[in-house]
């Protein structure tokens, strides 16, 4: 509740004025929701009675424009609910991603795709929701509330005393039904929310399905899963059906009740007729605010287990901790990089990088190899700085990357994966993502020192041609030299290349070795590769094992040595 009520002040002070505005507004909706009974009381009593026509004109004319006002204002209160409540979700929406893409791999690594997307989605809905609810749905509801059962005692207390208890006995089964149908939506939204985060993890990765002739299982999967959101749906629709038709019989029942009862006492002289009539219009709208009462306590809860997943979000902290007198402008590399003493173990506390101690010069390539699991992708990851390392330093010269800024190192570090991921858009923007204000000639000079440049001029639209997201339209080839254009735009003091040739033809293998070669003119190599050609050219190869360097030197020193890498490099290389 204590979290509840911070995220509340949080994020809704910056709409007090509007909320004000919103909450004037909503007590003359009130007003007018009572008038209209009131007037047909005295249209009943006073003027059909009485046969005065002349006063039958003014009150038509005065319902018309009430109803008109009363339209105008319902409209405006509406408008600005809904332009606050929209808001207040984006705000939050807003809020979880920022915090989101600014934390570190390790910490984004604790939670998978469809948990972010359910906070960011979902759980904003709900707070923004219940934010409503509570606002406007309870507290003005239980004034309306009070409003109609005063006006009702004033028409005749036997009667009120009758659709009180009648309603006292519809709110268990509000609530009941309240219950079920939000813990069923809640059970539909999780189960739909898998089903789609699967259907996107299968289609994303549609080779690793083809490649293990996996279609039949994922297909039963895909309709099991949507059966169990069919079901979902069906028991959501009945629930509701249900509720809407038990409720219809008890307000049908408080109905002819209250006419029985409000009959004897019209027939008795103890009521008028427009006192009946009015008591019997007010009485048939009770039902909307005890709803949206019992709708406030039900969704409380949600509402607090929703705040309870965003703030475990805003909670979690980078692992990365940047000094406040961290330098701002990256140090130009003059002479080398060094690794000294360095160990880094994950969470689970298991030593996966030991003693590692290394030097690259300026503008070299620095391979790493070793077997499955050895830590290269662990290795390169500390150097690009994604987190640190447990003890020991990545020295820039005698620079250590811990005290200069995150954001202006990461600048200074371009990365190629293995399967380049582009965002879906043009070819250019995604070139662009290098420099973001390049110039055309930048851009195609990037694309021609990525040997990219005569594909891409090839495409019908060239350089705008759409790529579609993880850019499907494009060979594994294609895809890996707008990876390195973008490289080229961006002229990064340090290169992390995680096997640039794998599953690609040996003419693009060539192509982008030729482009690596020329990349080192401007940045200082890491690549993580098996591939000959790669390894074979550079200026220091580095064997990993279980964690630990085990030897390093160049092809030619290496072989002579006769150890790891020789095994290695007639094993997997040749
Ligand atoms: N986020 C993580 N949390 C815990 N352990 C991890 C994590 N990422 C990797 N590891 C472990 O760290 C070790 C080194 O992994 P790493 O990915 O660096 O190896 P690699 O040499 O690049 O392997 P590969 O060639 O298969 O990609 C492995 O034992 C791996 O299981």
């Amino acid at each position: 509740m204590k979290d509840y009520i911070k995220f509340l002040k949080e994020n809704v002070s910056k709409y007090r004025n509007r909320i004000i505005a919103a909450s004037v507004l909503s007590l003359v909706s009130m007003f007018f929701i009572l008038l209209n009974p009131l007037i047909t009381r005295v249209l009943i009593d006073s003027v059909l009675t009485s046969r005065n026509f002349s006063v039958l004109n003014k009150v038509i004319i005065f319902i018309f424009t009430f109803t008109i006002v009363n339209s105008i204002v319902h409209f405006i209160y509406s408008y600005s609910l809904n332009r606050i409540f929209l808001s207040l979700g984006l705000d939050i929406k807003k809020k979880i991603f920022k915090h989101i893409v600014k934390l570190d791999l390790l910490v984004t690594k604790k939670m998978s795709v469809g948990e972010i997307n359910f906070r960011i989605f979902n759980d904003s809905d709900l707070l923004k929701q219940s934010f409503g609810q509570i606002m406007f749905g309870g507290l003005f509801n239980v004034i309306l509330l009070i409003i109609i059962f005063i006006y009702m005692f004033t028409i005749s207390s036997v009667m009120t005393i009758f659709v009180g208890v009648m309603n006292l006995i519809q709110v268990p089964i509000i609530i009941y039904f309240t219950k079920r149908i939000r813990a069923i939506t809640y059970e539909r939204k999780v189960v739909t929310e898998a089903t789609l985060n699967r259907t996107i993890e299968v289609i994303s990765s549609f080779h690793l399905l083809k490649g293990c002739n996996n279609e039949k299982s994922e297909i039963d999967k895909f309709d099991k899963n949507n059966e169990k959101v069919l079901d979902k749906q069906i028991k959501e629709a009945n629930l509701n059906l249900l509720f809407t038709e038990i409720s219809s019989v008890i307000m049908s029942c408080i109905g002819f009740g209250s006419i029985w009862i409000g009959g004897n006492f019209v027939i008795n002289g103890i009521i008028t007729m427009g006192e009946l009539i009015s008591f019997l219009l007010v009485a048939n709208i009770i039902n909307s605010p005890i709803n949206s009462i019992v709708s406030v306590i039900t969704g409380l809860q949600d509402a607090l287990s929703s705040t309870k997943r965003i703030s475990d979000v805003m909670k979690l902290e980078n692992s990365i901790i940047q000094s406040n007198d961290c330098i701002k402008v990256m140090h130009k590399i003059v002479d080398e990089i060094t690794i000294k003493d360095l160990n880094f173990s994950y969470d689970d506390g298991k030593e996966v990088l030991k003693d590692i101690n290394l030097t690259v010069k300026k503008n070299t390539i620095c391979s790493i190899i070793g077997r499955s699991g050895a830590g290269k992708t662990t290795l390169c990851l500390l150097i690009a700085r994604f987190f640190d390392p447990s003890s020991g330093e990545i020295l820039l010269d005698d620079v250590n990357i811990k005290d200069i800024d995150v954001d202006t190192y990461r600048k200074s570090v371009g990365i190629v994966l293995q399967n380049s991921f582009l965002f879906s858009g043009s070819i250019r923007e995604n070139i662009l993502l290098g420099k973001s204000d390049a110039t055309e000639e930048e851009i195609i000079e990037a694309a021609k020192l990525a040997n990219a440049h005569e594909f891409i001029s090839e495409l019908e639209d060239g350089y705008w041609t759409q790529i579609g997201s993880k850019g499907r339209n494009l060979s594994g080839g294609q895809l890996q030299r707008i990876a390195l254009a973008r490289i080229f735009l961006q002229r990064p003091q340090i290169v992390i290349l995680d096997e640039p040739t794998s599953f690609i033809d040996s003419e693009s293998e060539e192509l982008i070795q030729e482009s690596i070669n020329k990349l080192k003119e401007y940045s200082t190599i890491f690549v993580i590769s098996h591939k000959l050609s790669t390894v074979k050219g550079s200026n220091k190869i580095v064997v990993l094992n279980n964690g630990r360097i085990e030897e390093s030197g160049t092809h030619l020193q290496l072989l002579e040595k006769e150890g790891e890498y020789s095994k290695l490099y007639r094993k997997i290389l040749a």
